[in-house]
């Protein structure tokens, strides 16, 4: 897996591969919001995610309350955003969809 930052255009043509994720370009990170039915769905969600960040060795910052996720990604070593980052959304994606309900943003 490539650990080069990635410029703007790849990060735009990324981004368009993946469904309610906002680019923070200054802090050169993306970002969503997931909101579940209920605890055990997030931490289910989370759970999953957690293997997945494991297995690629890149790791989200996250924010967890109840039902609702909120997710920042970023390669803290390489100052940016890398195809790692948009790896781990793919799978956290997956993991959501798995899910009974996500209720969206
Ligand atoms: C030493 C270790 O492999 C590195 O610090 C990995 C771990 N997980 C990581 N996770 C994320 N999100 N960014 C990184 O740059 C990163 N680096």
């Amino acid at each position: 897996m490539k650990m080069e930052k990635l410029e703007r255009p790849a990060i735009n043509q990324l981004l368009g591969e993946l469904t309610g994720w906002t680019l923070d370009d200054a802090a050169g990170s993306i970002s969503k919001t997931f909101k579940f039915a209920n605890f055990v769905e997030a931490f289910g969600f989370m759970t999953e995610s957690a293997l997945a960040a494991e297995k690629f060795n890149h790791h989200p910052e996250w924010f967890n309350v109840y039902s609702r996720v909120e997710v920042k990604l970023n390669t803290h070593d390489a100052g940016g955003l890398t195809e790692l980052d948009f790896k781990l959304a793919k799978a956290m994606e997956k993991a959501a969809a798995r899910e009974a309900i996500e209720l969206g943003d």
